[in-house]
C-alpha cells in the first residue's frame, strides 16, 4: 500500500518560491459499504480486515441519514473481488448495498517527505532532505548542494508541514570559528531569530544567529550537571547562553559562568533571571584564559563577603514546613574554591589550560580539607584511538603529562565523518596549580 500512497510526480522548476497546492491533489476510485448508522458498529467488527486502513484517513463518512464505510482498495463494486467470505457474507445477509465512492487526499494530507520526494529530482547520495533541528520556533536545515536550487521550496514545505515552526533557515557557510556561529538564510517564514528554548527544565533566550546553541548537546549538558552536586561551585569558562549554568544554579550549584560573545553574555544574564537563579549563578564577559585566573579571586571573595546563600522551599512545601514548625531556610556556604571547571569550545580550549599554571598559588590551605577542582574540557579528534594524541595535546598546553588512567575520554558525539567530539575530564595536578607563577 505503501507504494500507492504518495503524490504524483511534479515538474519543479530550480529557485521557484511558491508551490501550487493544487497539484498534489490524487483521487482514489474506492468502494463504500452504504449502510444504517446502527449496523456501522457490527460491520467494523465482522468485516474488519477488509476495510480501508489508510494512515491518517478515516473510513466512515456520513450521506444524508446513512453511512458510507470504505472497503479496501482491492474490493470490487459488486463485491466479487477483493473481499474475505465472511465480509462477503455479511454484505449479502444484511442486503448491503456497495456503491463508488472518490477519495481525494492533497496537499493537507501528504507528509514533508512525499511532497519532497514528488518536487524534486532523484538524489546524488541520500534521500529528499526533510531533516532539520528545531531551536525554539526555528527549523534549521543543512542542505547540500545539489538541494540548493529548491532551497525555497523545501523550505516552505518544511514550514507548512510542521506547525510549531514559524521560520526555516539554511546554514549557509561554515561555523564561525571565534564564537561558534553561522550565516544563516531564510528560506521560508518570519524573519525573526529571537527563540525560547527549553532544555534541562530551564528555559533559554537567545538571538539564533548571533550566539551558539546546539539542541544536540543536552545529554552532555545533562551529564555533567549530574555530577555538580548543591553548594558545589563550578566554573563554567565558556558558558555560551547558560545551558550548563542556569540547570546547576537551579540545584543550588554556584556557577561563575563567562562567555566572550557580548551577545552570548547579554542572553546568559537574561537567562540566569528568566530562571530565577541569580542568587547562584554570575555572569561575566572575558576571555577565557583571563577568567580562568581572574576566577580563583573573584570567588574567593564572593564566599568572604557573602558566606553563604539563603534558600527558601517552594512556597507549597514552605507551608508544610511551617505547619510543622521546621525551619522554612536554608543556608547554603559559598565555598572559596571551585570544584569543577567546565571548558565547552572543543576546537580550541585544550590551549586554554596553561591558565591554570599557577592559578591557585599561595592558595593550598584552601584546600586542606577539599579535592583539586576537575576540569572537564571538550575537544574535537579526528583519530579513531584518541588517547594518546589528546594526552599529548594536554601536556602541550598544561605541561603535566597524564597516564591514561588518570584521565576519563568521554566519547561525546560524532561531528563529521571523521571528527568526533570527546569530553576529557581530569583532576588538577597541585605541581601545576600551585606552582609559582613564572614572571615576563
Ligand atoms: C561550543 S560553544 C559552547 C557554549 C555552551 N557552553 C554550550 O554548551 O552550549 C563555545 C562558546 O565559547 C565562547 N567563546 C569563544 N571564544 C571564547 C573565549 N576566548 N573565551 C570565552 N568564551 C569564548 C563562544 O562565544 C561560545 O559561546
Amino acid at each position: 500500500m505503501a507504494e500507492l500512497l504518495h503524490p504524483n510526480k511534479v515538474e519543479m522548476k530550480p529557485f521557484l518560491k511558491n508551490l501550487d497546492k493544487n497539484l498534489f491533489k490524487k483521487t482514489y476510485n474506492l468502494v463504500a459499504a452504504k449502510v444504517s448508522p446502527k449496523k456501522v458498529g457490527l460491520l467494523n467488527k465482522v468485516c474488519k480486515k477488509d476495510l480501508l486502513d489508510w494512515p491518517r484517513v478515516k473510513h466512515v463518512y456520513q450521506q444524508n441519514n446513512e453511512k458510507l464505510v470504505l472497503l479496501n482498495r482491492d474490493a470490487s463494486l459488486d463485491g466479487t473481488r477483493g473481499l474475505s467470505d465472511a465480509t462477503v457474507s455479511f454484505i449479502k445477509e444484511n442486503n448491503i448495498e456497495l456503491v463508488p465512492f472518490q477519495l481525494t487526499l492533497d496537499y493537507d494530507y501528504w507528509r514533508a517527505d512525499d511532497i519532497l520526494d514528488a518536487i524534486l529530482p532523484p538524489g546524488e547520495k541520500e534521500d529528499h532532505p526533510s531533516g532539520f533541528t528545531a531551536v525554539g520556533h526555528i527549523a534549521h536545515m543543512n542542505l547540500r548542494e545539489e538541494w540548493l536550487p529548491y532551497k525555497y521550496i523545501i523550505g516552505k514545505v518544511i514550514l507548512d508541514k510542521n506547525p510549531s515552526i514559524e521560520t526555516v533557515v539554511n546554514k549557509t557557510d561554515t561555523i564561525d570559528t571565534k564564537f561558534r556561529t553561522f550565516q544563516m538564510e531564510v528560506l521560508a517564514g518570519k524573519d525573526d531569530f529571537i527563540v525560547t528554548q527549553s532544555e534541562s527544565n530551564c528555559k533559554f533566550r537567545f538571538d539564533f544567529s548571533k550566539v551558539y546553541w546546539n539542541s544536540r548537546l543536552s545529554t552532555e549538558h545533562d551529564r555533567l550537571i549530574q555530577q555538580f552536586q548543591p553548594g558545589d561551585a563550578v566554573c563554567d569558562v565558556m558558558a555560551g547562553v547558560g545551558p550548563f549554568a542556569c540547570p546547576a544554579g537551579k540545584k543550588n550549584v554556584i556557577v561563575f559562568a563567562n562567555d566572550l560573545n557580548p551577545y552570548s553574555y547579554e542572553s546568559l544574564v537574561e537567562n540566569i533571571f528568566l530562571n530565577k537563579v541569580a542568587n547562584f549563578v554570575k555572569a561575566f564577559n572575558q576571555d577565557g584564559r583571563e577568567f580562568i585566573r581572574s576566577s580563583v579571586q573573584k570567588l574567593l571573595g564572593f564566599s568572604k563577603d557573602e558566606k553563604a546563600i539563603t534558600v527558601f522551599p517552594p512556597r507549597k512545601r514552605a507551608r508544610k514546613l511551617e505547619e510543622n514548625k521546621d525551619p522554612v531556610r536554608q543556608d547554603i556556604p559559598i565555598p572559596p574554591v571551585f570544584s569543577h571547571y567546565v571548558m565547552n569550545l572543543p576546537g580550541s580550549a585544550i590551549e586554554f589550560l596553561d591558565a591554570f599554571k599557577g592559578c591557585y598559588y599561595g592558595l593550598e590551605y584552601l584546600f586542606k580539607d577539599r579535592s583539586l577542582p576537575k576540569v572537564h574540557v571538550h575537544c574535537f579528534c579526528r583519530f579513531p584511538d584518541p588517547e594518546e594524541d589528546l594526552i599529548n595535546r594536554i601536556y602541550a598546553s598544561l605541561g603535566y603529562r597524564f597516564s591514561p588512567e588518570e584521565v576519563d575520554f568521554y566519547y561525546v558525539r560524532k561531528v563529521a565523518p571523521n571528527k568526533d567530539m570527546y569530553c576529557c575530564t581530569f583532576t588538577l595536578p597541585g605541581s601545576i596549580i600551585f606552582a609559582k607563577p613564572v614572571s615576563g
